[in-house]
């Protein structure tokens, strides 16, 4: 996957374009009939997901295909209805008990019909036979392997791993980079210095007529900055995926036994006061050294580490940075006059996003 990643980056730029581009044509109608208002909480996610969509399956739709809106709003659910600190995971004789309070009949379906989707997906792929020839997608890479490795019983590359897969990508995919893309906006909106600095920074470095590349991103070290503090401070992912230990072994004295569940908490480690001074200010200067250069922090864990690590992180760090690049170049952010600043808190999920907010958009000359 990541390799996929790195060597489409040219097709990925492409994909990512096209949709921003869309969304800004969005925004612009939106604001037009709404005086300048506009709603943010699943504004990203359509178009999110159809770059995802062609990364898996080369499939991108239109924003309002029902077979896109219908799964999206259940992965949506799903995410919304599951948290890692469930007392099901200790006691699972309670979702007998309480199956309505405990929402694990509303899961059981929705996970049902991702099922059936990514089923149908890899369906339509094999029907369409490249796979064998030229692999166009995570889907046809994934099913040449299958056949590859058909004679061999204990091959990770089965069906049901490529649907597992698939289920993964959409769930987590989506909801932590529309997360991240709404906390991009609110903090921006909240911080009209640091929006200015943005925006000369791009302009100095993009033309207003063309979108914003990963390489001009990476001329302008403050917009950079301003990222990663996104990351830091919007903890999307607060408490990461637990892991196993896998064998007995002992960290700065302690000793941890084998299967031994073991969970991070990122949270604690990108609000440490003793570490940043001012955790929770939103202050993209942290990242900025004496010559003006962007430094990058490892105390911004946002991807986890070691081998486990995200495996969305090439794409995350181009979805993100290019969508808020172009966003900042065609319109400004303010907080709605006469209103008080939207709240910063989260709506609690397995990742968080903003609780829905309300910004004031004009279109720039
Ligand atoms: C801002 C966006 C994202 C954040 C903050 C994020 C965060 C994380 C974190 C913290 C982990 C756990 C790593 C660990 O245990 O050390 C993880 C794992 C994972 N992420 Fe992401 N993620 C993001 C985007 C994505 C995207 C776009 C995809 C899909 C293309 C994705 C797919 C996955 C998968 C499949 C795993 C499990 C990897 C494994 O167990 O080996 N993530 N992510």
């Amino acid at each position: 996957m990541y390799d996929l990643e790195v060597t489409q980056r040219h097709s990925m730029q492409s994909v990512i374009e096209a949709e921003i581009c869309d969304l800004v044509t969005e925004f612009r109608t939106e604001i037009k009939s709404s005086n300048g208002t506009l709603t943010i909480r699943t504004t990203f996610i359509l178009s999110v997901l159809n770059v995802l969509w062609c990364m898996i399956a080369g499939v991108r739709y239109a924003h309002d295909d029902p077979k896109l809106v219908k799964m999206l709003e259940k992965n949506f659910g799903m995410t919304k209805a599951q948290t890692f600190i469930d007392p099901v995971h200790s006691f699972p004789f309670l979702k007998k008990v309480f199956p309505k309070f405990l929402k694990t009949d509303y899961v059981s379906k929705v996970f049902e019909e991702s099922h059936q989707y990514s089923q149908s997906l890899i369906n339509e792929r094999k029907m369409e036979g490249a796979y064998l020839q030229e692999p166009q997608n995570y889907i046809d890479c994934f099913l040449k392997k299958i056949e590859e490795s058909k004679n061999d019983a204990k091959s990770v590359y089965t069906t049901e791993n490529l649907q597992m897969m698939i289920e993964d990508f959409m769930q987590t995919g989506s909801t932590t980079s529309v997360g991240t893309l709404n906390y991009g906006v609110l903090f921006l909106t909240l911080n009209p210095k640091v929006q200015q600095r943005c925006q000369a920074e791009i302009d100095a470095v993009v033309p207003r007529h063309l979108v914003p590349t990963l390489d001009d991103i990476e001329k302008m070290p403050y917009f950079q900055a301003t990222i990663l503090e996104t990351h830091r401070l919007g903890n999307i992912v607060p408490i990461p995926i637990p892991r196993v230990a896998p064998t007995n072994w002992t960290l700065r004295g302690y000793t941890i036994p084998k299967d031994t569940i073991i969970i991070s908490n990122h949270y604690s480690v990108h609000m440490d006061e003793e570490y940043w001074g001012d955790p929770k200010t939103f202050r993209p200067d942290r990242f900025i050294n004496d010559k003006g250069e962007f430094v990058q922090d490892k105390h911004v864990c946002q991807f986890g580490f070691g081998k486990r690590y995200c495996i969305g992180v090439t794409l995350t760090n181009s979805v993100i940075p290019i969508y808020i690049a172009t966003l900042l170049q065609n319109f400004n952010f303010s907080v709605l006059p006469g209103t008080s600043p939207p709240t910063t808190d989260p709506e609690l999920g397995v990742s968080l996003s903003p609780q829905e907010f309300s910004v004031h958009v004009t279109a720039r000359p």
